[in-house]
């Protein structure tokens, strides 16, 4: 066999893994949102109608998530190492609450490869890389189906892009035809695939706190990441979440301070349990 043709049957078969893998989780049914049809139809009969429906009508219909309910989604935003896990972990011991944390060790170990790793040795070769698989597990995360009346789950495909790729493009580290690819994709993404967000909650944090916790966990792929990487991360949370100057905010944004001790961060998730279960900020 050529390369070439190795090459291609290699890309052919990665891209009918990641088609199949997205395609398992939608209910192949299509729904505009305020009035869900439920028509069944192929995944291509699916594209088809999309199409056809845009033509025609002016309102937007999507392709929703398996056996989608009125389940809560809440999604736990912040820095790298403001607690979000630590959160998850209390929030796990409540009933009626599913917790899923980031798939970071995808992340770390894909077919044997760490595109985590790699992106932090050489963002601009790497962040596509990363970032494109970031997307893809996000989204297999926001589309799984729920097994409780609550989902808090660890970020969200949003900040994976306002945030993440969002920062590699400002500080230069990627190039103009790698943003341009992901911004693509993410567009596409959002525009025909219902991604519900009830509430956001926003653990804030100071970088230097972060900095602090982060030298603590000592994960082996993140002890090149200088001050200032947190800083901007940092900043472009504040511009997304509380000016809220950046991008369009998916849900409500309840913000507990998460500079505090554990006991304390506690006692303020218990203080805050009855909204995140209400999937209210006030
Ligand atoms: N309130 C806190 N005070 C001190 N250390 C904390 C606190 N919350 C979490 N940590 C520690 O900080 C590190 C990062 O926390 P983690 O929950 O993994 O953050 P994230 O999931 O946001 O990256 C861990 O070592 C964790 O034990
Ligand atoms: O889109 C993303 C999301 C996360 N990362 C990085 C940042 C951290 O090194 C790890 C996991 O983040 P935590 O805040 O510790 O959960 O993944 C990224 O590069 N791109």
């Amino acid at each position: 066999m050529s390369f070439s043709s190795c090459y291609i049957g290699r890309f052919r078969r990665t891209f009918a893994q990641i088609h199949s893998t997205i395609a398992g989780r939608l209910n192949r049914q299509i729904s505009d949102c305020q009035k869900p049809v439920h028509r069944k139809c192929t995944w291509m009969n699916t594209q088809a109608r999309l199409l056809s429906s845009r033509t025609q009508h002016s309102y937007r219909r999507k392709l929703v998530r398996n056996g989608e309910k009125k389940q809560l989604v809440i999604c736990i935003e912040g820095n790298i190492a403001s607690g979000k896990t630590t959160c998850l972990e209390h929030f796990s011991k409540t009933s009626d609450i599913e917790v899923m944390t980031e798939p970071v060790s995808k992340w770390r170990n894909v077919q044997g490869h760490n595109p985590l790793g790699l992106m932090y040795q050489d963002p601009s070769r790497w962040g596509l890389t990363l970032q494109t698989y970031v997307q893809l597990t996000m989204l297999d995360r926001h589309l799984s189906t729920i097994t409780a009346p609550v989902r808090m789950m660890e970020r969200s495909i949003y900040s994976a892009k306002y945030i993440f790729v969002e920062n590699l493009y400002r500080s230069g580290k990627m190039p103009d035809v790698d943003f341009a690819v992901l911004s693509e994709w993410f567009e596409w993404i959002i525009r025909n695939i219902h991604i519900p967000v009830d509430l956001i909650v926003y653990l804030q944090t100071t970088p230097q706190i972060c900095y602090e916790r982060l030298k603590e966990r000592c994960r082996e792929e993140e002890k090149m990441i200088p001050m200032e990487y947190l800083e901007a991360v940092h900043q472009l949370y504040e511009d997304w979440l509380i000016n809220k100057t950046s991008f369009k905010v998916p849900a409500p944004v309840l913000v507990i301070p998460a500079d505090h001790d554990l006991p304390k961060m506690i006692r303020q998730y218990e203080e805050n349990k009855e909204k995140i279960l209400l999937g209210r900020n006030a």
